[in-house]
């Protein structure tokens, strides 16, 4: 169907959350980790196709920043793939034999909203700041990694706002708390952005590597390798204070300093000619690229000993 290489409102999505959840009663469970500033939930889909205990899980979160639509668009189209190509494609089938997913479509409903009504290229969420009639926090430069240092701002009126304090915002507090209580399952995570094409490791919050560094860099090469000769399309790849800016207060780093030792970013299509306003047309190819990217990344973790 072209469902999946369609843009959709937030009520559409919310509908096809129900009702995926409806229609794989035993391989896909909504979970409400929490809710937005203005009240609307924030679903994490769970797919467990099969059911042998105790797997270990993969988070992958999209939506973060509203204007970046080619985001909530891949994991509708990865939870489809996954449901529709069990058993049917190798790859995903020994994956998903293997690891969990927890799915969250649109982790800042408000401001997704407010892209489709008010201001198509509004990146932050929407909650009110004190003494200024300046609206919204950057939801990644929210979270308690390197919090409001460089490449970061304290001035609410800025589209890098870091908020009055770390997890400040409802939206990241949930996610916080979700990962927070599920980190000893959540062996990867991973954060869909765009645009620019570029595959992130921690950190971004520093000059400092990481100390698995050549693991997580060996990763994000063999994916943009995977990508440039199945697709012959180019990415970057590389730790992000080197490879994009320094900048602090992101999920990822975050995760990686809580334990999630396989920690991503995902910056999808294009590299500039439309940005964040990638035409429908391109959604099916920027979707093929991420998920050969997700692939190559869970592989190589089940691989490890
Ligand atoms: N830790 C991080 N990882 C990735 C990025 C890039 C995204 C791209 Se839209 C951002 O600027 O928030 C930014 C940070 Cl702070
Ligand atoms: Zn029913
Ligand atoms: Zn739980
Ligand atoms: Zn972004
Ligand atoms: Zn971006």
């Amino acid at each position: 169907s072209t469902f999946y290489y369609r843009y959709h409102t937030l009520e559409d999505i919310y509908d096809w959350i129900n009702r995926t959840a409806h229609d794989y009663p035993d391989k896909v469970k909504a979970i409400l980790v929490g809710s937005s500033y203005e009240k609307r939930p924030l679903y994490a889909l769970k797919l467990s196709l099969n059911n042998r205990p105790n797997k270990k899980a993969m988070w992958i979160d999209c939506g973060i920043h509203a204007r970046e639509w080619i985001s909530p668009a891949f994991c509708l189209f990865f939870v489809h793939y996954s449901l529709s190509f069990y058993n049917i494609n190798a790859e995903m089938t020994q994956i998903l034999d293997n690891m969990d997913f927890y799915v969250l479509p649109v982790m800042n409903p408000d401001g997704y909203k407010y892209t489709w009504t008010k201001n198509r290229m509004w990146r932050k969420n929407r909650s009110p700041q004190k003494g200024t009639s300046c609206i919204g926090v950057d939801l990644n430069r929210n979270f308690d990694a390197n919090w409001c240092t460089t490449g970061a701002s304290p001035d609410p009126c800025t589209e890098i706002y870091c908020g009055p304090f770390p997890e400040s915002e409802p939206e990241s507090q949930a996610v916080a708390n979700f990962l927070r209580s599920h980190k000893e399952s959540i062996q990867i995570y991973l954060s869909i952005h765009s645009y620019s094409q570029m595959l992130i490791i921690p950190y971004s919050c520093t000059e400092d590597e990481a100390e698995n560094h050549s693991e997580l860099y060996e990763m994000v090469k063999t994916a943009a390798d995977n990508i440039k000769r199945y697709y012959k399309n180019i990415y970057t790849y590389g730790a992000g204070a080197q490879i994009i800016y320094l900048a602090p207060g992101g999920s990822d780093d975050w995760a990686y300093n809580l334990g999630i030792k396989y920690s991503f970013t995902f910056e999808l299509q294009d590299r500039g000619k439309y940005g964040f306003l990638l035409p429908p047309s391109d959604i099916q190819g920027a979707c093929n690229e991420a998920l050969l990217a997700v692939k190559t990344i869970a592989l190589k973790v089940m691989e490890k000993p």
